[in-house]
């Protein structure tokens, strides 16, 4: 199915979401009608690379890649400035220039990495991704949102820049570790919390035939957050308000990820970050206590975490979201849920509150 993103400027631009099983044979000649006559460059995440390559050869795409292939040792710790100028430098030995485009073949590192690569190289390249991880399939490569880590707290350097067309594949998902399914769960019980309850329920019931990598089970859970990313992406493209609630559990989540200087994964900090929103929201009276339950349920059933490693103090946790991208001024906007299925954003958090609940949920 193609998901047609509609964004706003002069002229309107389109991002295109194409989902599938088996569109890899064909994925060369799908981008040719994108590239208006650019070149190609394509940047692999190196694992992927090794797991896909023989397929690839086989799929006649030589011709496309000669030349135009750079490997990317893609992990979280590499999401750094650092890998970003390195790119730049093979970009340019290769002789990529104003005309040429890159594709990101990868999960959301990868993505992340090239498309603030594409953001900024000469000013500015188009690109398109090619998701390979079920997190970068169901949230990261949709939505134009690039950039890498500082020490001091995620995602602080990037841009918004837009990828003319995504590509997913449920193929990819075979070789996917079951590590890295469970990380892409986290966003897409997140994705089900804050906006739709009948993928909640279709997750409650079937997590079996998920981790089994079902082709039809995997391709409804992929097209169902994208269709909820790109509707709340289409109207908040800059996050200016409305667009934070695709943040609930991320307030706390990066602050761990921050804190554990990146080892804590993003899924299962996102998932005690959801677990503490929903406790937050519990004190508040905003959402039932058995709503809260089949969070924890849900995120167990995929043994993503909901308590907070005892090494981290509710205090130290909040000293970390100094640098929360959703804070204004005083003021932190911090998304809770109400139901499952509805979010709000809530700008009047006292941290003792906070606090409170971090202490709650702390892991013996
Ligand atoms: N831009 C956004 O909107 C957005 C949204 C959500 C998350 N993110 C970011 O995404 C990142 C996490 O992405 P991720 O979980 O995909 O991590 P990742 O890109 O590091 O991939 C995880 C691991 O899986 C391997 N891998 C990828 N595809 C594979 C495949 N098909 N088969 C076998 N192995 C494969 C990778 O080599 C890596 O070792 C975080 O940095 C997070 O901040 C960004
Ligand atoms: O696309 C968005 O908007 C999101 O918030 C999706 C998140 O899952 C993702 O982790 C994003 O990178 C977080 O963005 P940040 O602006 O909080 O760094
Ligand atoms: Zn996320």
């Amino acid at each position: 199915m193609k998901l047609t993103m509609n964004l706003p400027g002069i002229p309107p631009r389109t991002s295109d979401v194409i989902i599938g099983e088996g569109l890899l044979q064909d994925l060369p000649a799908a981008l040719r009608s994108y590239l208006e006559g650019r070149v190609a460059y394509w940047i692999w995440d190196e694992n992927v690379w090794n797991l896909w390559k023989e397929r690839i050869e086989k799929w006649s795409w030589g011709e496309w890649l000669k030349g135009h292939l750079i490997l990317f040792p893609a992990s979280e710790p590499n999401k750094r400035l650092a890998a970003v100028e390195e790119l730049g430098r093979q970009l340019a030995v290769a002789g990529a220039d104003r005309e040429s485009a890159l594709v990101a073949v990868g999960g959301g590192v990868t993505g992340d990495v090239v498309g603030f690569l594409a953001s900024i190289y000469m000013r500015g390249i188009p690109h398109f991704q090619v998701p390979t991880t079920l997190l970068a399939q169901v949230d990261s490569s949709v939505g134009g949102k690039t950039g890498v880590d500082l020490p001091e707290g995620k995602n602080l350097l990037g841009t918004f820049h837009q990828p003319g067309a995504i590509w997913m594949d449920a193929q990819f998902l075979e070789t996917l570790p079951d590590e890295q399914l469970r990380q892409g769960m986290a966003e897409v019980i997140k994705t089900a919390m804050i906006g739709d309850e009948v993928l909640w329920k279709y997750l409650e019931s079937h997590s079996e035939a998920i981790k089994k990598r079902e082709r039809d089970a995997l391709v409804r859970v992929v097209t169902a957050c994208c269709i909820i990313k790109a509707k709340v992406v289409e109207s908040d493209e800059r996050e200016s308000g409305y667009r934070r609630i695709l943040n609930l559990g991320h307030t706390v989540g990066h602050a761990l990820e921050r804190l554990s200087e990146y080892r804590i994964r993003h899924g299962d900090a996102v998932a005690m970050g959801m677990v503490v929103a929903a406790k937050l929201a519990l004190k508040r009276g905003l959402i039932i206590r058995g709503d809260l339950d089949r969070l924890e349920k849900l995120c167990e059933a995929w043994e993503l975490p909901v308590r907070i490693p005892p090494e981290f103090s509710p205090k130290e946790i909040i000293f970390a979201l100094k640098t929360d991208k959703k804070r204004v001024g005083k003021t932190l906007h911090f998304i809770l849920p109400v139901r499952i299925g509805e979010v709000m954003d809530c700008d009047d958090l006292d941290m003792g509150e906070l606090e409170d609940a971090l202490a709650s949920l702390r892991g013996k």
